[in-house]
């Protein structure tokens, strides 16, 4: 098991949104956490990050989250938002170097081995052209790339995304797609919120949420969890074969 939560409760304001929440990430694999707007999506993967308050515990690779030094969970579990909030004035390379940080010393240069991890990192996402130009002068698609080559260059062994392909056109879709399926291979554990849900279907687990709890995990290809996914949607979409995949279709 790459990552645990037991009995996690959140808040957000005066309203609890997360009601008792046991999951378990195994590792190695890529799951998707899908469900309804509202749900709680972002808020578990928050808590997952130990990002929010919360009661109940979190476990990464098989330690108390909470209970880690910051700088060796933030070199374990690396990191993407949904809308994050980055340095425009940074150049591309700075804000990739940024994922490093966990790494270097306080105020040293980057090492060698610093530069190779962005390097690759910005060119797995095709922004290493970008390098030199601030943030700000990229486009939303261009901008959540560089982001994503931030989350690699932590080079950590859970990675949590909220949303990563958000504004991006399907070919950076597919590459994502790609590229998850290069770092499980290589033993890496992806764990992503997607509304998309026949993207969120080519990930070997599924964690299906409503109202705060969770409703079902099970393998994206069993039946169950199309059943499960059909259900949690209201029956307004259906999950059908094509190709070698499954897709939703939104039933009208
Ligand atoms: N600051 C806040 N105060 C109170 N409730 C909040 C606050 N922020 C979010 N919520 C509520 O918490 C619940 C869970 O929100 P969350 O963003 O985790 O859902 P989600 O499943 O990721 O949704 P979406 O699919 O729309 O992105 C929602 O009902 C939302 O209205």
């Amino acid at each position: 098991m790459a990552l645990g939560a037991h009995a996690i409760r959140a808040r957000l304001g005066n309203t609890e949104v997360l009601h008792g929440i046991d999951l378990s990430i195994p590792q190695g694999r890529w799951t998707s956490i899908v469900g309804p707007n509202g749900a709680g999506k972002s808020t578990l993967l928050k808590v997952l990050a130990e990002l929010l308050p919360h009661a109940g515990q979190v476990v990464l690779l098989g330690q108390p989250l909470a209970g880690l030094p910051g700088r060796v969970r933030a070199q374990q579990l690396s990191w993407l938002g949904q809308n994050e909030a980055s340095a425009d004035d940074l150049t591309v390379y700075d804000v990739a170097m940024l994922g490093r940080l966990p790494h270097q010393a306080w105020l040293a240069p980057p090492s060698a081995l610093d530069r190779v991890a962005v390097e690759q990192a910005l060119r797995a996402t095709q922004a290493w052209d970008w390098r030199g130009r601030p943030l700000s002068h990229l486009s939303g698609g261009e901008r959540q790339r560089v982001l994503l080559a931030r989350a690699l260059a932590v080079q950590a062994q859970v990675l949590l995304m909220d949303e990563p392909l958000a504004n991006l056109d399907p070919p950076h879709q597919a590459d994502w797609l790609t590229l998850t399926r290069q770092l499980v291979a290589g033993g890496k554990t992806v764990v992503s919120v997607l509304h998309e849900i026949s993207l969120a279907l080519q990930a070997d687990e599924m964690v299906i949420m409503a109202r705060g709890v969770i409703t079902h995990q099970g393998g994206c290809r069993e039946a169950a969890t199309h059943r499960a996914l059909e259900q949690v949607f209201d029956h307004r979409i259906i999950i059908a074969p094509l190709l070698d995949q499954w897709v939703a279709l939104p039933k009208s």
